[in-house]
């Protein structure tokens, strides 16, 4: 028994491999099929139902009651690590509610599996679970009373027995719990999805229709059942009777209606709601007992008024509307309407449509129902949800589900397993694995082709046409006044189709469509999720304990794609723990590290490995963790583990005085390690303590309370603008916004590091530019706001060479000011004469500070007097100063002799 083997790690549990198989796939050795199997069943045989891959649990129906559900099974893995204690569905349950507590994130659990595997026990044992866990308030219990309570009115309506079970959820179904962040639940949903509406009218050899109706009519009062026109006797209604399996042994209605009747009052259903919902489970009965008869024609006539007449009253609606809309169709023409008679298949085909209409109705306002009495009350936002997720029926789960489950599996996992990796700085490798996306495309695309199989209204017998007849059926009907039980006076069947849209003459969404929808949803807000996953297996078709159905559970296995799960899983490294853990554990095995290993674990671990002989590739040191790629190799380690233990115990018989003295001191030295421990514990409350008194006063001035923490504030404020300090001097936007102690210090650091920036900026400029730069500088003090031209004038550079001075080396006083102009019309290079040439010419180069702009020459000074047109000055000497234009055009000029 689980509770015998009490607490377990994993590596524990390697021990009890032979005795009891592998609690986990992953430490399978050999992941074939066969030994996958193989370990389930000799599992199985000790009625160990649960085996682990990883994180997810294999579920195996014992079809018995096993003692591990008790509260003191519960207390046992409460709080406790998932791998600690033996498989259970409890430790799953313990783990996803208190990741969520401290990761602050959603989780969803998905139960999948198929029909009679043990998804919805399953789902119960998780709610017991939480029920007996989680804090209490007294909202909680209510909500999880109602969550737990609600469960015999959702199983009379949407269960029935079928072949494969005999309590057969017939509809999809999502729970999710709502929890605050100090973990109450505050609040819980259910979802339901496509109930089989086909099985109101309709069931197979040896299966039953939904449990409500035979409870009804074996349970309910003789009063109940006059007043609502039924007779105590099952075998009396056509809806009942299809599969020739109305009363069987192993299902108890009578006492079944008790429970249904106890818990509609738990979920806050008054008097007149419970009886108009009985009214509407009646009318149904009524209506499949409505009959016609062919007149001379062949057209549908109803066979008597009897029934037809309680459907009208138990809904509250017109008998003769409901009449005419069963056996006539409306058929608008331009100006008329004219009234078609239906034949006998039509007239039966709308009088299912209509009871299984009522039916699906009622069944989604009950949903709704209860979720109204479990919502959450609280104005008090919660953080957390908590979501569990059953898929149920079988056509649901298969196909398309299934796969589109599938994928969303292997996404997860292997998005866990890669972050994993990356968090430990291990190296990614690439997993082979089956992507069945090509399946999921496959389906979703060609909308006619898989998809539509999966219309239950498509399921009917009969040919193609009958599509055709039901769309358009659906259409006309949807503007037929007489049909629209709207108008009914019982409140439960008005509120149900008040929401129907009588004039929108649109196709509805098939049933596909809407399949198909819903799980896109589904799975949009399941990505969103942290996942557990829950796989159950049924052990045998005879619903036997003890059996174990070899070639069943292989088809299981597969359908459920678990060698994919464990083949994901085991990608890379099949084993992985924390370098504490692993050193802890497996210390004696090196006498480096035992009996105590004083440094980094994780150097510990390593030298421990090497002295074990692992090879390089059979193992990799993550940052915190030391990842095995065999079980093979931690078997080996197991095994020396275990004839060292052995070892030890009899070196200790032999010396047992030196290890009583060596083991008080080493229980002298594990005081002083706690105590020490203890010590630091005390501290370390101190700070955090201090630490939130500070910040909740670190508005206020500067004071021993929280000077530490401003200092803290301080520093990592600093730090940050360290790292984030603006590139260049135009970046005016970047600067850390400061704590509110910082806002001065913060302003004079950010006009520092300007000025900085501006210096630095200054310094890198080379010397041509900062010349440049300083001419304009004095242009801008001279012109700037008096001359217009003057801003268009600032992006052009200054050109050393426009400017140039020339004079001659004789005394004639002559000075040339060439001046470069691109513009032909322009006067070109000045001429001017000066008395006091030495002195205007050297203000001048004081001024300009350029004293080699001034070029003294012999003989002839160029000349341009037009843009490209040249000349030039001659000067020489004579007996008188003269200037004149000499022959050559040139202009002479004449000095002194001296
Ligand atoms: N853990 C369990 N311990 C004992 N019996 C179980 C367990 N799980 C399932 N069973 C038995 O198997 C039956 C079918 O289980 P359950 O109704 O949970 O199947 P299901 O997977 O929800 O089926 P469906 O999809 O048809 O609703 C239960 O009524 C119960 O008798």
């Amino acid at each position: 028994m689980l509770v015998a083997q009490g607490r377990l790690d994993v590596e524990g549990a390697l021990t009890a491999r032979d005795r009891v198989g592998i609690q986990d796939f992953v430490l399978l050795d050999e992941t074939t099929e066969v030994a996958v199997i193989s370990n389930l069943k000799k599992r199985f045989s000790k009625d160990l139902i649960y085996t682990y891959i990883g994180t997810l649990i294999v579920s195996v129906n014992p079809y018995k009651d096993l003692d591990i559900y008790s509260k003191k099974q519960m207390d046992v893995y409460m709080g406790v690590n998932f791998f600690e204690l033996p498989p259970h569905i409890y430790a799953l349950a313990d783990n996803a509610y208190h990741t969520m507590l401290t990761e602050f994130n959603n989780h969803f659990i998905l139960i999948s599996g198929e029909s009679g595997a043990g998804k919805t026990e399953a789902s119960k044992k998780i709610l017991q679970y939480y029920a007996v866990s989680c804090p209490s308030t007294t909202l909680m219990n209510t909500v999880r009373d109602k969550m737990l309570m609600s469960n015999p009115v959702l199983e009379a309506f949407g269960n029935a027995k079928t072949l494969k079970n005999d309590n057969s959820s017939r509809f999809g179904k999502y729970m999710d719990i709502q929890f605050d962040s100090q973990g109450d639940a505050v609040g819980g949903h259910i979802l339901n999805y496509l109930l089989e509406k086909s099985r109101v009218v309709h069931q197979n050899h040896g299966e039953r229709n939904f449990h409500v109706f035979y409870q009804l009519v074996e349970g309910g009062s003789d009063d109940l059942l006059t007043q609502l026109g039924l007779e105590r006797d099952v075998q009396h209604y056509y809806y009942l009777t299809q599969g020739e399996c109305a009363i069987v042994s192993s299902i108890n209605d009578k006492n079944d209606w008790k429970s249904v009747k106890n818990a509609l009052q738990v979920i806050e259903f008054d008097e007149t709601n419970t009886n108009h919902l009985f009214r509407v489970v009646a009318s149904v009965l009524h209506l499949g007992n409505v009959h016609f008869d062919p007149d001379s024609k062949g057209h549908a006539l109803l066979k008597n008024n009897t029934e037809l007449n309680w459907v009208s009253d138990l809904l509250g609606v017109d008998a003769n509307s409901l009449k005419e809309g069963l056996t006539f169709r409306k058929i608008e023409a331009k100006t008329e309407q004219v009234l078609s008679p239906f034949t006998i298949d039509h007239a039966i085909y709308v009088r299912d449509a209509l009871a299984k209409a009522i039916y699906g109705q009622t069944f989604t306002w009950l949903v709704n129902r209860i979720n109204e009495s479990m919502e959450n009350k609280l104005c008090t936002k919660n953080t957390e949800i908590f979501a569990l997720f059953v898929v149920s029926f079988e056509q649901f789960c298969i196909n398309y589900c299934n796969e589109k489950l599938q994928q969303l599996f292997i996404q997860l996992t292997l998005k866990a397993e890669q972050e994993e990796y990356e968090a430990e700085g291990i190296e990614w490798e690439p997993v082979q694995f089956f992507n069945n996306k090509i399946i999921c495309d496959l389906v979703e695309e060609k909308h006619r082709g898989i998809i539509s199989i999966l219309d239950e209204e498509c399921l009917r017998p009969g040919d193609a046409t009958d599509l055709t007849f039901l769309e358009r059926l659906e259409e006309k009907m949807g503007n037929h006044p007489h049909f629209l039980v709207c108008q009914s006076k019982n409140t439960i069947v008005r509120e149900c189709f008040s929401a129907v849209d009588t004039t929108n003459k649109r196709r509805p969404e098939t049933v596909a469509t809407q399949f198909k929808n819903s799980l896109q949803k589904l799975t949009e807000m399941l990505m969103a999720k942290e996942a557990w996953y829950i796989r159950c297996l049924k052990s045998n078709e005879s619903k036997q304990p003890g059996q174990f159905d070899e070639a069943l559970i292989r088809h299981q296995v597969k359908y459920l794609g678990l060698m994919e799960h464990l083949r994901v899983r085991r990608a890379g490294f099949a084993y992985r723990r924390k370098y504490e853990d692993f050193l802890k554990r497996y210390k004696p095995l090196c006498p480096a590290t035992w009996p105590h290993w004083r440094g980094i674990p994780a150097d510990g671990v390593e030298l421990l490995v090497q002295h074990l002989g692992y090879l390089p590739d059979e193992y990799k040191m993550g940052r915190t963790k030391i990842f095995i790629r065999h079980p093979r190799t931690l078997y080996a380690t197991e095994d020396a583990y275990e004839k060292c233990k052995h070892d030890l115990g009899d070196a200790s018989k032999r010396n047992f005085h030196f290890m009583s003295s060596a083991t008080k001191i080493e229980t002298c030295w594990r005081g002083a390690q706690a105590r020490k421990e203890k010590e630091k514990r005390a501290w370390a409350v101190k700070v955090i303590k201090k630490f939130i008194k500070a910040y909740i006063n670190r508005g206020e001035a500067k004071s021993t309370d929280n000077s530490e923490y401003l200092a803290f504030v301080r520093q990592s404020y600093l730090n940050r603008l360290k790292n984030n300090l603006p590139k260049t001097v135009l970046d005016k936007t970047t600067w850390l916004t400061p704590p509110a102690v910082l806002t001065e210090a913060s302003e004079i650091l950010r006009k520092l590091h300007y000025r900085l920036m501006v210096r630095k900026y200054v310094r890198g400029i080379p010397p041509q530019k900062k010349a440049q730069l300083q001419m304009k500088v004095v242009t801008s003090a001279i012109f700037k706001g008096k001359k217009e031209s003057y801003p268009p004038s600032i992006a052009q550079p200054f050109l050393d060479t426009r400017i140039r001075i020339s004079v001659s080396n004789l005394s004639d006083g002559i000075i040339v000011i060439h001046i470069t102009c691109e513009d032909p019309k322009q006067k070109g290079d000045l001429i001017i004469q000066c008395d006091h040439l030495y002195e205007f010419l050297t203000k001048l180069s004081i001024i300009a500070n350029k004293q080699d702009a001034i070029k003294v020459v012999q003989g002839s000074i160029k000349l341009e007097i037009q843009s490209g047109k040249e000349s030039a000055v001659d000067f020489t000497t004579g007996q008188e100063a003269m200037v004149y234009k000499a022959k050559n055009g040139h202009l002479m000029v004449v000095s002194k002799n001296k």
